[in-house]
């Protein structure tokens, strides 16, 4: 019996690996995928805008959500027995999509399947690692050598460890191909930039693509081979290495966190939009994304903002039985939401979304 090939699609909050996913669904090509999506906070909104968007080989039967914690962590009680069920079917998927949280760590996901449950059944195809070319262009995942330098100053035994740069490396160390994404939002110059400071952080030579809006060939993406359960003990992780010299960490996602924000109808969609970019950099939020209500609207709003970006569109109309409400997902570093943050971040939100965002920003 042949192994049922699994792609991994990785990459930070935000990077645009449900678009890819979409756009790859849309031109499956006859293949029958199923998806395994997880997220980081239990508001399940990639799974759900994958459901939505009415693709015919999109079917809420082919999707199946893990929001109990990042998938790394959770492989013995989430994925695995996820992966059983879904080999026991008696239509088996040709294909199986994993997207990883924005904030997970590929390789234990990757080294399960080397369990005896999942090794004679299944291997990965390959590991899909996608990035915001845009977002590395800014910066983002850099090192801010001034502010390491400050601290260093001030406090010699702090630990400097950046949890986005960490995250992103490891990300990349374990890619068969790395996708540069948005690459519509920067010019050639640092799209080069980029694929330079992208290819020494990947150590190996590891193929690279472009892509805009998450297009690209399936072709491109699935049918890898590369049997990547065989080569992760090669892709370690920080984590990983440093539990091998003693000086481990816990590897909890403790460095981030995430919360939900309620609130009733949107009052100004178009002032609400404007004005999101402002309230993500006064609080250090990386990632916020949900579904909003519109009075006198049949439709659901989706709500996506990644760094000053904000996206949103109608998607597909409430369900009976659905509670037409607003609800945003906000993620960020744990150390910039302690509680009270995270209260006035809701206030905000929820005085932006119900009265109109122009009066809440003045
Ligand atoms: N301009 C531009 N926007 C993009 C591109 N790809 C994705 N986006 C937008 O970026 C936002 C995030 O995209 P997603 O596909 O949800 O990203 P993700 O990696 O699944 O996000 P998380 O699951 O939250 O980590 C959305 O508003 C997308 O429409 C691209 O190539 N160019």
């Amino acid at each position: 019996m042949s192994k049922i090939p699994a792609t991994v699609v990785t990459g930070f909050l935000g990077a645009g690996k449900t678009t890819i996913i979409r756009n790859m669904l849309q031109n499956a090509g006859g293949r029958k995928i199923a998806l395994i999506i997880n997220e980081f906070g239990d508001l399940g909104v990639d799974g759900d805008i994958l459901t939505g968007c009415g693709i015919e080989t999109c079917s809420e039967d082919d999707v199946v959500e893990l929001t109990n914690g990042c998938i790394c962590c959770t492989v013995a009680d989430d994925f695995i027995p996820t992966m059983e069920k879904l080999l026991a079917r008696p239509d088996a998927p040709d294909h199986i999509v994993i997207e990883t949280s924005g904030l997970a760590l590929p390789q234990p996901l990757v080294a399960a399947f080397n369990w005896p449950e999942m090794k004679t059944r299944v291997t990965v195809d390959g590991v899909v690692t996608v990035v915001d070319a845009a977002a590395v262009s800014e910066g983002r995942f850099a090192e801010d050598e001034d502010r390491v330098a400050a601290q260093r100053l001030a406090d010699e035994s702090l630990d400097h460890d950046n949890p986005l740069e960490e995250l992103f490396e490891d990300q990349l160390r374990a890619a068969d191909l790395v996708v540069l994404n948005k690459a519509d939002l920067i010019d050639a110059e640092a799209l080069a930039r980029v694929k330079d400071e992208v290819g020494q952080k990947t150590a190996r030579s590891v193929r690279t693509v472009v892509s805009e809006l998450g297009r690209l060939a399936t072709d491109v993406l699935l049918g890898i081979r590369a049997g990547t359960e065989d080569l992760i003990a090669d892709r370690k992780s920080h984590h990983e290495m440093e539990h091998e010299t003693g000086e481990e960490h816990d590897h909890d996602h403790d460095e981030f966190e995430s919360f939900v924000v309620e609130a009733g109808a949107l009052a100004d969609r178009e002032a609400f939009a404007a004005a999101l970019p402002e309230l993500l950099s006064r609080y250090d939020i990386l990632r916020l994304k949900g579904f909003a209500e519109v009075p006198g609207k049949t439709m659901r709003l989706v709500v996506q903002a990644v760094g000053k970006r904000v996206e949103t569109y109608f998607d597909r109309p409430w369900k009976a039985g659905e509670t037409r409400a607003s609800r945003l997902v906000v993620i960020g570093l744990h150390d910039g939401l302690d509680e009270a943050t995270r209260a006035a971040i809701a206030g905000d939100l929820a005085q932006m979304i119900e009265t109109g965002a122009r009066q809440a920003a003045e």
